[in-house]
This record gives structure tokens, sequence and C-alpha cells, in this order.
């Protein structure tokens, strides 16, 4: 569904009185989502998982220079026709809400935005809501008044109201309770499992693993590998990089203790 092949970004900068520089960001990323799978990209903060998820949204600063190949359902990848429609974000910053308008009205342009009649846009945002635990006091507050984790609930239910065959997903859990988190994972799974690509972005490996069918792990912009969730067992025995494997074994549920594997 989604192809990026050989993606680098950086950013220009001055370098002295007449000259830029570039410097990387991301350094020839390709990985592909396919219809029907939760593709987790998972990195440490500033591994450049965000620009990631703007360079397919076509949202990159205007200072970003972009290069490599974007394929999107067999054809070059035009963000700005598809933003929206065919692909959907889940921002990481909830500041992507609008401050002056109420968070159930925000739902239902979004409702407007799918092609909802009128008439069945408010149900709709109302379901929208509720499928992310949100009522309706929620859905009268205005942004400032909702905490962090129910922003990012809103943004969740606008972001999936529609009928996009991708979504991206940045830090869809980043401030939510483990009950809240694991009910975000399951939506997005049930998205998956209806066809739906999901691109989910996330520093958590534990929380997003057990939804993920593949994990990219990007570490300093660039692609350590791309593995099926179900290398993460054991001593990792079947990641092909150590990063990855230092990742997974960092986690309790490796059930890997170095303390225990040197004779000592
Ligand atoms: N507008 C910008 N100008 C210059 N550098 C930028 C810009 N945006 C991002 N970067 C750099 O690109 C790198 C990757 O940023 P990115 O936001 O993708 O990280 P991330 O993996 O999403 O981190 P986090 O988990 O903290 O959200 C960072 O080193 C960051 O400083
Ligand atoms: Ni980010």
């Amino acid at each position: 569904m989604l192809e990026l092949s050989r993606l680098s970004i950086g950013f220009r900068r001055p370098a002295g009185l007449w000259r830029r520089e570039v410097v990387p960001a991301l350094r020839g990323v390709s990985l592909d989502v396919r219809a029907g799978e939760v593709l987790a990209v998972i990195g440490a903060s500033g591994a450049g998982k965000s620009l990631l998820a703007q360079a397919v949204l076509g949202l990159l600063p205007a200072n970003a220079v972009l290069a490599g190949a974007m394929r999107f359902q067999g054809a070059p990848l035009d963000p700005a026709m598809l933003r929206g429609r065919r692909i959907a974000l889940v921002p990481q910053s909830i500041a992507w809400l609008d401050p002056l308008v109420r968070a159930g009205r925000q739902v239902e342009w979004a409702a407007g935005r799918a092609g909802l009649p009128a008439a069945l846009r408010q149900p709709a945002a109302t379901a929208a809501l509720a499928r992310f635990n949100l009522g309706a006091a929620a859905s009268r507050r205005f942004p400032h008044q909702l905490s962090g984790g129910m922003a990012r609930r809103a943004m969740l239910a606008i972001a999936t109201l529609g009928q996009a065959d991708l979504l991206v997903a940045d830090e869809p859990t980043n401030g939510l309770d483990p009950e809240n988190a694991a009910r975000v994972l399951g939506h997005l799974r049930a998205l998956a499992d209806a066809g739906r690509g999901v691109l989910v972005i996330s520093h958590d490996l534990s929380a997003v693993l057990p939804q993920a069918d593949r994990v990219a792990i990007l570490r300093d912009g660039a692609l350590q590998e791309t593995a099926p969730a179900t290398a993460f067992r054991g001593r990792g025995e079947a990641l092909a990089s150590s990063y990855a494997r230092a990742l997974w074994q960092a986690l309790p549920e490796s059930g890997f203790h170095p303390a225990e594997a040197s004779p000592c």
C-alpha cells in the first residue's frame, strides 16, 4: 500500500556567510505498509519517527530537503491530494486541534470531510468519540479544557472517522493510562483487520508489540531492521540487529536478565 524507498530527509541551515549545509535527519529509509497490517515504527526520541510521518502526509517544514521515492497504492505519492482522505494522521502534538472550536464540533467536521450528510455527522461524531471513551461532556469542551490524553483521544476520533486506507498514528498512546492505551491500540488493530494499513509510531516497544504484525526499528535516522513481531521472543535470536536485540532484552517481558547470562 505504502512504499518508501531510500527516503532521506535533511534540514538546510546557514553555514557561514554564503554557504548552506544540509543536516541529515533521516538516512535512506526503505519500508512498506501492507493492507491489513499494523506496522510499528519504533525508535528513541529524535530517531526520525515523526519526520517519517510528516513526509508521508506532506507536512515537512519548509527548510526540509527530501530525497528518495514514496509510492502509495502503486503510484507516486502525492500527499497533498491524499491527506485526510486516503491517508489520515493522528499527529503527535495535541496542538493540531483548533483551540477555538469545541472537541465534538471538530469531530463533526471530520465526519463532513468524510462525506457524511449533515444529519449524520453528529451521531457519527458521538460514536467516534465513544469508541475512545469520550462522552458528551468531553465533546462540549474546548481543547484547552481537555487533559492531554483526552485531547489525544479526540484526535484519534477525528483521524479514524473517515474511510482512509492508511492511518499514520504518531505516538497515539502518549499520556494514556494502560486501559485507554489498550483500547486505542485495539481499535487500530481492528482497522487493520478490516483491511486498512496502519503505521503506528511509538518509542514504547512493549506497548505496541502485542498489536503489531511487523516492527521497524529506527536509530539516529537509520533503519536498523524490519522484523516480524514474532521475532521479539526468547533472547531475540531471530532479530538481525544488535540494537533491536538490546531494545527487546531491556524489556521485562523478554525475561532476559544479563546478570544471569554472564558466569560470575
Ligand atoms: N524543523 C526542523 N528543523 C531542524 N531539525 C529538525 C526539525 N524537525 C525535526 N528535526 C530533527 O530531526 C530529527 C528527528 O526528529 P523527529 O521529530 O522525527 O524525532 P522523533 O523520533 O519523532 O522523536 P520523538 O520521539 O521525540 O517525537 C531530530 O534530530 C530533530 O532535531
Ligand atoms: Ni516524534
